[in-house]
C-alpha cells in the first residue's frame, strides 16, 4: 500500500507546470525539474483519470471505491487497501474531455513539440479503463455519425492546437504522420492498407530505436489528420471480451512529426507528439479470454510487465542504476527515448472506480507512482541549416557510392548525375541546380565528391534554398537504390516520359495523369524500342533471368507480377514483371509484347493530383513517405524518413510495396514531363537510361550512336537545366578523366562485353538507326560542352563496394 506521507511529498501542480519552451528554465543546482528543463533531470509528468461507472458496474451494484480528493490527490478506500496517491493531477468521473486536455498539460508538450523536443504522451491501465476514450473519444461508428466536438479526445485536441499553431505561425510547421500498432510483439504499420505485415524495429545510434519503413502522411488539415486517425484505428486490432466490447488487442504509438521551418539564419526545429494507447493489462479470468484472445491478453501482459521492469530501473537515482531492459519487448524499446532518453513524456493513468476492480486499481496507481520517479534529460532537436545541408550531403554521397556499386555488381551502366527540382519560389534556370550536380559543380576542381566538406555546402547554402533539391536528389538515389537492392532495374529518372509516351499512345496513360502533354511517339525511340521487341534490355547481366538474346529477355526480377503474364504461363515459367516508372503512376511490362499478352505499360488508377501519393487513402493534403530504408550501408545518416513514395490508391501487396512513385524531376511539382517544365533533350534522356547492351546488340549503321561510350554517359543530365556554353577548364579536366578512366572501367564489363563492345549506336528493329539524342529546340546535344560530368567509376572506393 502507497504511504500516506507520499502525498506531503509531491509538488503541487502550479508549481510543477514549467514548461519552458522557450526559455528553459535554470534550476537551482541538485534540484530535480517536472517542468521540463533542457539537459537536466526532469521527471516524468504522471496525471490520473478516473472514469465513471458504467451501466453494467452501477447495474451489478459496483461500489465506487475510488474518489479524487481535488489537490491532485486520489483516495482508494475499501476494505483492505485504504490508500491515497499524488500525482501531478487527478481528474475524477466527471471531468470533461477539455478539462483533461488544460489540466493535463497537454497544450504545453504541443508546444514542446514544436520547439523541437521529442513529447510523448501514453495512456496506460486496466482494460476497460478509459484509455482509449481518454485519447480519442469515444469510439466513432462511422464517418456520417462523428463524435460529439466536447467528446474528442486528447489527439483532436493536440491536433487542433498543432495546427492553429502552425497557421498561425504562416507556413512554418511541417507536419506528418506515422501509426503503428504492437501487436503480439509485431510492429504494424496502421497507415498502409492491405493484410498488415511486420515492420523491423531497428537501432541506429543517431535516432534510437524506430521502425523501419513505416508510413509517414504529411498533413496539413484537421480533416486529414482525422481521417488518418480513423483509418488507422480502424485497422488496429480490438476485439470483445467480458470487460470491454471494444478493447485494444495491441499498443498503439501514433506520431506526429513537427518539423519547424525557422529563418535561414535560425536552425529549424524537428519535435515529435507521440500519442501511445497501450492495451489494457488483463486476468484472463476477469476477461474470459480463451484462444487467440488469451494469446493476445499474454503478449499484452508481457510487454506491460516489461515496461514496468523498465520503470522501476529507471525510477531509481541516476548513480544506482544498472541495466534497464529496453530489449525486453518492442513496446520498451520504442518507448525508451520518451522514458529514459531526451524526451519529455506525460503519463496517463486510467481507472475505474468499481470495487471489483480494486486490484487492478491498485495495481495501476502503484504503477503509476514509480512512473512518478522516473526522470528524462529533455534535448530539443534542432537542426542547423548548415548541419543539415551537410547531413544531407553525406547522405546523397553515401547513396550515391552505394549505387554504383550495386550498379556495377548488376553490371548496370552508370546514371548521369541527378537533376534537382528548384527551390520553391525560385525559377528553374539553367546551372542553377542546387542540388548533387550543383555541389559538385561548387566543389574544387578535380576534388572527389566525398571531399566536397562543409565549405562547399555552406556556398550553395548561401547561393539559394537548396534543401528542396537535396531532398529531391536524396530521394532519387534512395528509391534508386531500393531498386537496385532488390535487383530490379533502379527507377530511372526520365523513363517517366517514354513510358507517358507508350501509355498515351495507347489512350490510357495520359489520362491518367491528366495528360495534358502528348508529344509525338516518333520522339520517343525507347517507347519505340520497347513495343516492337528491341533487344535485350538487361545486357545479360541477370544470369538465369536473361537469355541474353534479342528479343528474349524474360525481365528483370521486380516486385510485381505481370498479372497477364502470370496468368498465362509463359514457357520458361518466368513471369514479366511490371516496373513501376518513376513520376508516372505506370507500369512497364519488362517482358517483350511476343511473349508477353499484357499491354507493354499499364496505367493505374487516374490519381485526383498527381502529387498526392502514398498509399493512404486520398485525403486533404496527404503525402505519405516511408520511413528510413536499412540501416546497412554507409547510409542511415539523417533522422528524416526516406523518402520511398507510394502511388495514392495503389493496394500494397506487401509491406515492401513494391510500387515507388517519384515526384517528377522538373522543377514543378505536377509536371508530367513536359517540355516546358524539363527543357532537356527527352531522347537523350532515353539514350542514358537504357542499359546499353554492348554484346546484344546488332551493329548499327554507322552515323548516330545511342549507348554511349565510356566517359561520355555522364554529358548530358535529365532536367538539369543546363545551357549550351563554352567548357570550363574544369569540365575539360573531367573529360579527360572520363577517357582515361575507360580504360579502369574496362574490368566492369563482363568479359564477353568487353572484347565485343562494338559501336556506341543501336539501331531499332527495322534497323532504321535511332538517335540516341534527337536534338531538343534551344537545348544542346547531350554531349555538348557545358555539360556537367558525373561520378567516375574510379571514385567509388573498393572498399565500399566490397562492404556492399
Ligand atoms: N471518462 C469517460 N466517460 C465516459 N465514458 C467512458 C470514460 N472512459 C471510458 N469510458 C467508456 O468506457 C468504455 C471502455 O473505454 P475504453 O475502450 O476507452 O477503455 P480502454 O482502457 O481503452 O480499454 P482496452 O484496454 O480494453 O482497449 C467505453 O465504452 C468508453 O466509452
Amino acid at each position: 500500500m502507497e504511504p500516506e506521507g507520499e502525498r506531503g511529498r509531491e509538488p503541487q501542480l502550479g508549481a510543477r507546470t514549467k514548461t519552458l519552451p522557450r526559455g528553459l528554465q535554470k534550476p537551482s543546482p541538485g534540484e530535480e525539474q517536472e517542468g521540463p528543463v533542457a539537459g537536466r533531470d526532469t521527471r516524468l509528468r504522471v496525471v490520473v483519470r478516473v472514469r465513471p461507472l458504467t451501466c453494467t458496474e452501477t447495474r451489478r451494484g459496483d461500489r465506487q471505491v475510488v474518489h479524487s480528493l481535488g489537490d491532485s490527490t486520489v483516495h482508494v478506500s475499501a476494505a483492505r487497501h485504504d490508500a491515497t496517491f499524488g500525482f501531478s493531477a487527478v481528474f475524477d468521473s466527471g471531468t470533461s474531455q477539455e478539462a483533461v486536455f488544460e489540466g493535463s498539460g497537454m497544450r504545453q508538450l504541443v508546444e514542446l513539440a514544436i520547439d523541437g523536443f521529442a513529447c510523448t504522451v501514453f495512456a496506460f491501465g486496466q482494460t476497460g479503463s478509459g484509455k482509449t476514450y481518454t485519447l480519442m473519444g469515444p469510439l466513432v461508428q462511422s464517418e456520417a455519425q462523428p463524435a460529439a466536438p466536447c467528446l474528442l479526445g486528447l489527439m483532436q485536441r493536440s491536433f487542433a492546437c498543432l495546427l492553429e499553431q502552425s497557421r498561425s505561425r504562416g507556413a512554418g510547421l511541417a507536419l506528418s504522420a506515422s501509426y503503428v500498432e504492437i501487436y503480439n510483439e509485431q510492429v504494424r504499420d496502421l497507415l498502409s492498407p492491405g493484410p498488415p505485415c511486420a515492420l523491423p524495429l531497428r537501432w541506429s545510434k543517431s535516432r534510437g530505436f524506430y521502425v523501419e519503413n513505416q508510413l509517414s502522411v504529411e498533413f496539413e488539415s484537421l480533416e486529414a489528420i482525422a481521417d488518418l486517425l480513423l483509418e488507422g484505428s480502424r485497422r488496429r486490432r480490438s476485439s470483445a471480451h467480458a470487460l470491454n466490447r471494444h478493447s485494444s488487442r495491441s499498443h498503439a504509438l501514433l506520431t506526429v512529426h513537427v518539423h519547424s521551418r525557422a529563418p535561414s539564419a535560425c536552425p529549424s526545429k524537428q519535435g515529435t507528439l507521440c500519442f501511445v494507447d497501450l492495451a489494457g493489462s488483463e486476468r484472463v479470468k476477469d476477461t474470459g479470454s480463451t484462444g487467440e484472445l488469451s494469446v493476445e491478453a499474454n503478449n499484452i501482459n508481457r510487454s506491460l510487465l516489461a515496461l514496468g521492469h523498465c520503470i522501476s530501473s529507471l525510477a531509481k537515482p541516476r548513480g544506482k542504476r544498472t541495466h534497464i531492459p529496453y530489449r525486453d519487448s518492442k513496446l520498451t524499446r520504442l518507448l525508451a527515448r520518451s522514458l529514459g532518453g531526451s524526451g519529455i513524456t506525460l503519463m496517463v493513468a486510467c481507472i475505474s472506480p468499481s470495487s471489483r476492480c480494486l486490484s487492478e486499481t491498485m495495481s495501476t496507481l502503484h504503477y503509476a507512482s514509480r512512473a512518478r520517479r522516473v526522470t528524462t534529460r529533455p534535448v530539443a532537436n534542432r537542426v542547423s541549416r548548415e548541419k543539415l545541408l551537410q547531413t544531407l550531403e553525406e547522405e546523397i554521397q553515401a547513396l550515391q557510392l552505394e549505387n554504383l556499386s550495386l550498379r556495377r555488381q548488376l553490371c548496370l551502366p552508370r546514371l548521369p548525375a541527378r537533376s534537382t527540382e528548384a527551390a520553391p519560389g525560385t525559377p528553374a534556370r539553367a546551372g542553377a541546380g542546387l542540388g548533387w550536380g550543383g555541389l559538385r559543380q561548387s566543389s574544387p576542381e578535380g576534388q572527389h565528391p566525398a571531399a566536397v566538406g562543409e565549405g562547399s555546402v555552406a556556398r550553395a547554402s548561401r547561393r539559394a534554398p537548396a534543401w528542396p533539391s537535396l531532398y529531391s536528389v536524396l530521394r532519387d538515389f534512395v528509391v534508386e537504390n531500393e531498386r537496385l537492392r532488390h535487383g530490379g532495374s533502379p527507377a530511372l529518372p526520365g523513363t517517366r516520359r517514354s513510358h507517358e509516351l507508350r501509355a498515351d499512345a495507347q489512350g490510357s496513360g495520359g489520362a491518367a495523369l491528366g495528360g495534358s502533354w502528348s508529344p509525338p511517339a516518333a520522339q520517343d525511340p525507347v517507347s519505340d524500342d520497347l513495343s516492337q521487341g528491341w533487344g535485350c534490355l538487361c545486357q545479360g547481366g541477370f544470369g538465369s533471368m536473361c537469355r541474353g538474346q534479342e528479343g528474349s529477355c524474360l525481365g528483370m526480377p521486380g516486385p510485381v507480377p505481370c498479372a497477364a503474364c502470370s496468368q498465362s504461363g509463359n514457357p520458361t515459367g518466368n513471369p514479366g514483371t511490371l516496373i513501376p516508372w518513376a513520376g508516372q503512376g505506370l507500369e512497364a511490362c519488362w517482358r517483350l509484347p511476343a511473349s508477353c499478352p499484357a499491354p507493354l505499360l499499364l496505367s493505374r488508377q487516374p490519381r485526383p493530383a498527381p502529387d498526392l501519393i502514398g498509399d493512404v487513402p486520398a485525403s486533404p493534403s496527404h503525402r505519405a513517405t516511408r520511413s528510413s530504408w536499412s540501416a546497412r550501408g554507409p547510409r542511415a545518416l539523417l533522422g528524416h524518413p526516406a523518402r520511398l513514395l507510394q502511388p495514392n490508391g495503389t493496394p500494397a501487396s506487401s509491406c515492401w510495396a513494391p510500387l515507388l512513385k517519384l515526384a517528377p524531376a522538373s522543377g514543378c511539382p505536377c509536371c508530367p514531363g513536359c517540355p516546358q517544365c524539363c527543357p532537356e533533350p527527352a531522347g537523350a534522356i532515353m539514350s542514358q537510361v537504357l542499359p546499353g547492351p554492348p554484346t546484344l546488340q546488332p551493329v548499327p549503321a554507322e552515323g548516330s550512336a545511342s549507348i554511349p561510350p565510356p566517359g561520355q554517359e555522364d554529358a548530358a543530365l535529365p532536367c538539369s537545366h543546363q545551357l549550351p556554353g563554352p567548357p570550363q577548364p574544369h569540365q575539360a579536366k573531367r573529360r579527360s578523366q572520363g577517357r582515361s578512366r575507360s580504360s579502369s572501367q574496362r574490368h566492369l564489363l563482363p568479359r564477353e562485353s568487353r572484347d565485343q563492345r562494338g559501336p556506341e549506336r543501336r539501331t531499332s528493329p527495322e534497323g532504321k538507326v535511332v538517335p540516341s539524342a534527337p536534338p531538343w529546340p534551344g537545348l544542346p546535344e547531350p554531349r555538348a560542352a557545358g555539360a556537367v560530368p558525373v561520378l567516375q567509376w574510379e571514385e567509388a572506393p573498393d572498399w565500399l563496394a566490397e562492404q556492399i
